[in-house]
């Protein structure tokens, strides 16, 4: 199984948007090793066809193989055994993580979303890789959902499990180092990077605040 990294960059795909021209932006930013590889997640909105899917997902895979990224896909386990994704992550709404572990094997990386410590050791007994944990801040990129659990809820998932937990919704590179102290192992940003003026500063400044996390400090180590 690839290392799962500590930021994972959402594609955002909504009307307006460029999700590739991002991606190729965000992937010429280097890697800085207390992070592991970018984890790149292809998640595309429901009117969004198969074919879209699977044209998008296959071009982000090719873009994280040429520059050492990690590529997972949301929702769809048909589609990252198409392409040869790494992965796949999955919430209430997909298949099971233990279909899915079945059908991708031990070596796929397969995120779960927890909302609190009961799904986590749920999702830890299916056979999940890592737990995406939110919305910690409120977001305007999904709609529907619970209301924001902060630092704290994050903190209370992840004293819950020894799966890395990643902190997602509303995540800013201001926001990351203090979901790491509150115990998260990265963060999952859309907007702070999609919605960038420059989306590659935009992540250079997650990587820069996310890794001056690790100098000294141990936050988030584990
Ligand atoms: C890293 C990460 N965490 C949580 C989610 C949300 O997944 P899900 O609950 O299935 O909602 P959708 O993204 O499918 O709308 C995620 N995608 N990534
Ligand atoms: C898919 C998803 N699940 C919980 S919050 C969220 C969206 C996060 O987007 P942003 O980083 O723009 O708040
Ligand atoms: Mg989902």
């Amino acid at each position: 199984m690839p290392p799962v990294g500590r930021l994972h960059l959402i594609t955002d795909t909504r009307p307006g948007r460029d999700p590739l021209a991002v991606l190729r932006a965000a992937l010429t930013v280097p890697a800085l090793a207390p992070l592991g590889p970018l984890m790149v997640q292809v998640r595309v909105e429901d009117d969004w066809t198969d074919r879209q899917a699977y044209e998008l997902a296959q071009a982000a895979v090719q873009l994280c193989a040429a520059s050492g990224a990690v590529c997972l896909v949301n929702d769809r386990v048909d589609v990252a055994l198409a392409v040869g994704a790494a992965g796949v992550h999955l919430g209430a709404d997909d298949l099971p993580v233990e279909v899915a572990r079945r059908l991708l094997g031990p070596g796929a990386v397969i995120g779960a979303t927890a909302r609190g410590p009961d799904g986590a050791l749920a999702a830890l007994e299916a056979g999940a890789s890592y737990l995406g944990v939110g919305p910690a801040y409120p977001t305007t990129t999904k709609d529907g959902l619970p209301d924001s659990i902060g630092p704290s809820g994050v903190a209370a998932v992840a004293a819950a499990t020894r799966l890395p937990v990643v902190a997602i919704g509303g995540v800013t590179a201001d926001r990351a180092p203090g979901l790491l102290a509150a115990g998260a192992y990265g963060v999952a940003v859309v907007g702070a990077v999609s919605a960038a003026a420059d989306p590659a500063q935009a992540l250079a400044r997650l990587v820069s605040c996310l890794s001056s996390a690790f100098d000294g400090s141990g936050a988030g180590a584990r």
